[in-house]
């Protein structure tokens, strides 16, 4: 069955927009995934990485209490938060990744709950997609109506980042190891989106998980 938007009866009742949480490891291909259900299937897509950086930006909330624990050796000239020197700290220590999480993960979480809100009043969605890699560790799955797992191998991952970000062997190292493994992804979700293919595999899957969302 193809899905059709015109035949949606999600757009008559605004309380129906449901909340599909799209996780996995850096590189798994999950802004593909948001992308295509943006582009598909009238979701509105937000991206926890990008909420934490506007909040870590000077006149942001989060700013104070990052600078106030890191110091300020995390600060550039211009008062910024220097986020290359801010990574080499958070993801060479366990502890000051918890902390960092700690500093930001709940002002996120209040972010994503407000935009919820706002799309929920608005009642034009049909789908809000969170997208983060860190489903786990923040509880952001709490407000989601089911999460999707995108798995794709690690070699695959490497090779992607490593062309199209420029990520080094050590960096990409340092990530893999901060973040949650691909059996806890399993466990935790069961809903899982095979990257590890072609683009019109991945667009068949995606079809298939939003024709089975109650
Ligand atoms: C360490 C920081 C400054 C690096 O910034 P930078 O611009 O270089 O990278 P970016 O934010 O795009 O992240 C790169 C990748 O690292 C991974 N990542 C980011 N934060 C974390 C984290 N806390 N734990 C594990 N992986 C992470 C994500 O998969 C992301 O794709 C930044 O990632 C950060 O502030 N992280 C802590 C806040 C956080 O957890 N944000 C993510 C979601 S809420
Ligand atoms: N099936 C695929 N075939 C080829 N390239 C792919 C495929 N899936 C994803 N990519 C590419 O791999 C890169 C990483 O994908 P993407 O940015 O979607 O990952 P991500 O999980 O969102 O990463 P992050 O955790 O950093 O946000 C992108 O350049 C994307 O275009």
């Amino acid at each position: 069955m193809i899905y059709d938007p015109a035949h949606s009866d999600k757009k008559e009742n605004n309380n129906k927009m449901k909340i599909i949480g799209i996780t996995g490891g850096i590189g798994s291909g999950k802004s593909l995934v948001a992308k295509l259900l943006e582009d598909k299937y009238n979701a509105y897509v937000i991206n926890t990485d990008e909420i934490a950086r506007k909040q870590m930006e000077p006149d942001g909330i989060s700013y104070p209490g990052v600078v106030r624990y890191f110091g300020d050796e995390i600060l550039q000239k211009d008062g910024k938060i220097d986020r290359v020197r801010l990574a080499q700290i958070v993801f060479a220590d366990k502890d000051k990744l918890l902390k960092i999480n700690e500093l930001t993960h709940p002002l996120v979480l209040e972010e994503v709950q407000h935009k919820i809100s706002e799309k929920r009043k608005e009642g034009t969605t049909d789908y809000f997609v969170i997208e983060t890699a860190l489903m786990i560790e923040s509880g952001y799955d709490t407000a989601c109506d089911e999460v999707w797992y995108v798995y794709a191998p690690e070699e695959d991952r490497r090779s992607r980042l490593k062309r199209d970000r420029n990520y080094t062997d050590d960096k990409i190292d340092a990530i893999f190891a901060s973040q949650s493994k691909e059996e806890d992804f399993r466990r935790k979700f069961s809903k899982v989106v095979e990257n590890d293919g072609s683009k019109e595999n991945l667009e068949e899957q995606i079809n298939r998980l939003i024709m089975s969302i109650q």
